[in-house]
């Protein structure tokens, strides 16, 4: 027994998207859950919710997706809400560099408010605007690999609301970087004690729930990606047979190309 979860139930992942105002925060919300894409979106204001279902290796998920406002006019409105998230996507524009250099303080801003350990909590870094022509670029896809590395997060997708390029495979990383750290905290909660009182709560890394309800959002409710078909063990690289070092970036499908670019945690 690996957990306390029972069976069939939907676990409920806060997810909160962070990032610059106008990298693309609320398209790629409305994009996931409602598979609308607006480009006169209006600049958020506070935060928005909206729920989505979604089946990750077989288990099913129903994550509450946070988009906050990216202005900096905004931050008392939008920090009270980094609490309790299971979840946290750094958001930033490929056509704008200032977007990039802002994840360090959005990191920043997070682990302050939400009152996480930097080194048990899963991030991910999501770069918008894939579409843009190449003339428009302005950060590369190895600088924010880089980066991650450098501040230990360990999974990076691009995408495009958009174009709809790589979207929902962005929350399906995310949940699998979540389930990643989830695995790590229960192998140290054993390795810490040897019987598992199962009438304490387990609050591995983060506050989690289960849930029977469908959660509401879009009426597509469930997205089943090609991809949740695989084990979470393809939280390491998915065409190689052998065991990787640890914490080690891969690219997966490194013969994709830029459009599919993602970086995964290695077990
Ligand atoms: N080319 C391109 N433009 C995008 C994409 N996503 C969003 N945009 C454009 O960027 C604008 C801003 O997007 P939003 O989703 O409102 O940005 P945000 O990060 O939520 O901004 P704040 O609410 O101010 O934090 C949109 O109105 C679109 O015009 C994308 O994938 N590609």
């Amino acid at each position: 027994m690996t957990n306390m979860r029972p069976p069939n139930k939907t676990i409920l992942l806060k997810v909160v998207i962070l990032g610059d105002g106008g990298v693309g925060k609320s398209c790629l919300m409305n994009r996931f859950v409602s598979n609308r894409y607006d480009e006169n979106n209006f600049h958020t204001i506070g935060v928005e919710f909206m729920n989505k279902n979604i089946d990750v290796d077989g288990e099913k998920y129903t994550l509450q997706i946070w988009d906050t406002a990216g202005q900096e006019r905004f931050r008392a409105l939008r920090t009270p809400f980094y609490r309790g998230s299971d979840v946290c996507m750094l958001c930033y524009a490929v056509d704008d560099r200032d977007s990039f250099r802002g994840l360090k303080q959005w990191r920043g801003e997070f682990l302050n408010y939400a009152d996480v350990k930097a080194d048990k909590f899963p991030f991910i870094a999501v770069g918008n605007k894939l579409d843009m022509a190449p003339k428009y670029r302005q950060v590369n896809y190895e600088e924010v690999e880089q980066w991650c590395q450098e501040n230990g997060i360990t999974s990076l997708i691009e995408t495009s609301s958009k174009a709809a390029s790589n979207v929902t495979d962005a929350f399906v990383l995310a949940v699998r970087q979540w389930k990643h750290m989830e695995r790590v905290a229960e192998i140290e909660l054993r390795q810490h004690n040897d019987t598992i009182d199962l009438t304490r709560s387990i609050r591995l890394a983060q506050n989690r729930f289960c849930c029977t309800g469908g959660g509401g959002g879009s009426s597509a409710g469930s997205t089943t990606s090609a991809e949740a078909e695989m084990e979470d063990e393809s939280m390491r690289s998915g065409n190689s047979g052998s065991r990787p070092s640890p914490l080690r970036f891969v690219k997966r499908n490194a013969a994709a190309a830029r459009q599919t670019q993602a970086t995964n945690f290695q077990l």
